[in-house]
């Protein structure tokens, strides 16, 4: 085994990951390993670690099946080791990688995740990616009501909110007009109800004006980030669904602690994420310091 494991950091808008190089399969990648990583104190420090790895060699039969669209599958861990089908932030620093390293050449290809195939693009120094297709969790109810669910925030007034599904579980607050976004705690995960099977990322929103939303977001497996491309995509959305017109063809800005997403809502419950990738450093840690 090398001595030294070597890492790029990076990030999108603020919602940072470390990412690995694992072109040969060889290394692999325990929870215990990804979680140390991500730690900011004895680790590097991310909100999520990313494998990069050839898409046939990947454990899961699933991810497998994508080889013949997708050179890369993304391996995402959240920072407490636990796998995620999608990263939408992720997406786009993954992309930024395999073009940097040269793994991929082109301005547009596809990449293998656990939520299927995705298709990025290059545009200047942002990157496109369609995450689609989402649904609603729980659709007959939603249909009907408007809201699936309810959501406790630090011991307050339950929020009614609704479930998305981009791959990944979201589930979107309605803010009421009274209640200050950034007033809320979000040290402690808001409990939901009725309890999403594998937890939920929870998204707390509000329109600040014709398609444009501000957010803030606690992610399953991690705490309170600075920003989720999939949560953006979640927010958009739910907000369209609110407003009675999921128009195809419209767009979407969210604002997040950590920057600026661009979400474009397309036909056949497509949704697409648009926003910047940035990779900011590169370095090795001494493997002796990692668990296995
Ligand atoms: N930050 C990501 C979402 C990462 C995974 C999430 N915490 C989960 O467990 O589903 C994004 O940009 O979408």
């Amino acid at each position: 085994m090398a001595d030294r494991l070597a890492y790029t950091k990076g990030h999108g808008t603020e919602n940072d990951f470390v990412l690995v190089p694992d072109l040969d399969g060889a290394l692999g990648l325990s929870a215990a390993r990804a979680a140390r990583l991500a730690d900011r104190r004895a680790g590097i420090g991310g909100d999520g670690v990313i494998r990069v790895v050839p898409t046939e060699l990947a454990d899961e039969p699933a991810v497998r099946e994508q080889a013949g669209a997708a050179r890369w599958f993304m391996d995402y861990r959240n920072a407490d080791g636990s796998a995620a089908e999608m990263c939408g932030n992720g997406t786009r620093v993954f992309a930024e990688y395999l073009r940097r390293e040269g793994l991929e050449d082109a301005d547009a290809f596809t990449i293998a995740t656990r939520a299927g195939a995705k298709a990025v693009r290059r545009d200047g120094d942002h990157w496109s990616v369609e995450l689609g297709p989402w649904r609603l969790a729980d659709a007959p109810t939603a249909e009907r009501d408007g809201f699936d669910a309810l959501v406790h925030v630090g011991g307050g007034d339950p929020f009614s909110a609704l479930s998305v599904d981009l791959g990944n579980p979201h589930t979107v607050v309605a803010l009421p007009e009274e209640v200050e976004l950034a007033d809320l705690d979000l040290l402690e995960a808001p409990s939901v109800r009725p309890e999403p099977p594998h937890g939920t990322n929870v998204e707390l929103v509000r329109p600040v004006g014709p398609g444009h939303v501000v957010m803030r977001v606690h992610e399953r497996g991690v705490g309170e980030t600075r920003s989720c491309g999939t949560g953006a995509c979640a927010a958009a959305i739910a907000t369209s669904f609110w407003a009675g017109s999921l128009d195809t063809g419209s767009t979407w800005l969210v604002d997040v602690p950590g920057g600026r997403l661009t979400v474009r809502l397309l036909p056949d419950h497509g949704v697409e994420l648009a926003g910047p990738a940035v990779l900011v450093a590169d370095g090795s840690v001494p493997t002796a310091l990692l668990p296995d």
